[in-house]
């Protein structure tokens, strides 16, 4: 069910215990060349099942952030645990396994082959993984196509469909490989309002019909109203919670 206003607050999705991400203590710094702190010791949780905008000014930290709760930097202080399993410290190998199997990520843009079929950019990162014969793939990407509307467009170059189209096809080569947590950095970023509801919608199916933890940074504030909980950044920390109205 949607709620029609964000919480704010670390509440439990309805009977939900399972922690599909603990930050602790997250610092990160970069070198330019004088040491800048970026984040400064961001904490918290996300839920399983929930769905969580990341919100704040240019700058704050959010894609900083972001980046590193997708495991796809390493260089940064404290502690992620993901899923249950702590992710710091594991090494490359076993993190791009692990991104395999638990995570999906969507992007402002689609980063679609523009000459490959929908289907078969929705098959590559199954075909990838190795574990299902072609066909199953076949099966399993064009039942995700259908999941996000856009199945006639299937057998269509990625080129030839419009935006909104290829960012539906993008979320469906997310899900391809059944990730319970799904990252978006501006995922909407480049919709119109029409295309960026029917992501809105399809991440909330996700969250509540499907049970996926979705977390998404997000300048649209609309967007980020309607989800579960708002994260706010501020220089490189999260805002303090505060209750709704
Ligand atoms: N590779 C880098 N080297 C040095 N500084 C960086 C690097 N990447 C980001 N920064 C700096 O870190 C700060 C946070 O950047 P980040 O991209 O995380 O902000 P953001 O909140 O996502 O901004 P935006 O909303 O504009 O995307 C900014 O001051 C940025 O200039």
């Amino acid at each position: 069910m949607q709620n029609s206003q964000p919480t704010y607050m670390s509440v439990p999705p309805s009977g939900q215990t399972h922690l599909a991400l603990k930050a602790e203590s997250i610092s990160k710094y970069f070198y330019m060349p004088e040491k800048f702190q970026v984040l400064r010791q961001v904490s918290f949780e996300v839920y399983t099942g929930e769905f969580v905008s990341i919100i704040g000014k240019s700058g704050s930290g959010k894609s900083t952030l972001l980046y590193i709760l997708s495991t796809m930097d390493t260089d940064y202080e404290g502690l992620l645990t993901l899923n249950g399993e702590k992710v710091t410290g594991k090494p490359q190998n076993a993190l791009a396994a692990f991104r395999n199997e638990h995570l999906g990520f969507v992007f402002q843009f689609h980063y679609l082959l523009p000459d490959f079929s929908c289907l078969k950019n929705v098959m590559i990162p199954a075909s990838r993984l190795g574990k299902y014969s072609e066909e199953e793939i076949e099966h399993k990407a064009y039942e995700k196509l259908k999941m996000l509307g856009v199945a006639d467009q299937a057998l269509k170059p990625a080129s030839q469909i419009s935006g909104g189209q290829q960012q539906r096809v993008a979320i469906a080569r997310a899900l391809i490989n059944e990730p319970t947590i799904l990252m978006g950095d501006e995922p909407t970023g480049n919709l119109d309002s029409k295309n960026t509801s029917i992501v809105f919608d399809m991440f909330m199916q996700l969250s509540k019909e499907f049970g996926k933890t979705i977390i998404t940074v997000t300048h649209d504030n609309d967007f980020a109203n309607k989800s579960d909980r708002i994260i706010e950044m501020m220089d490189g920390k999260i805002i303090p919670a505060q209750p709704t109205k």
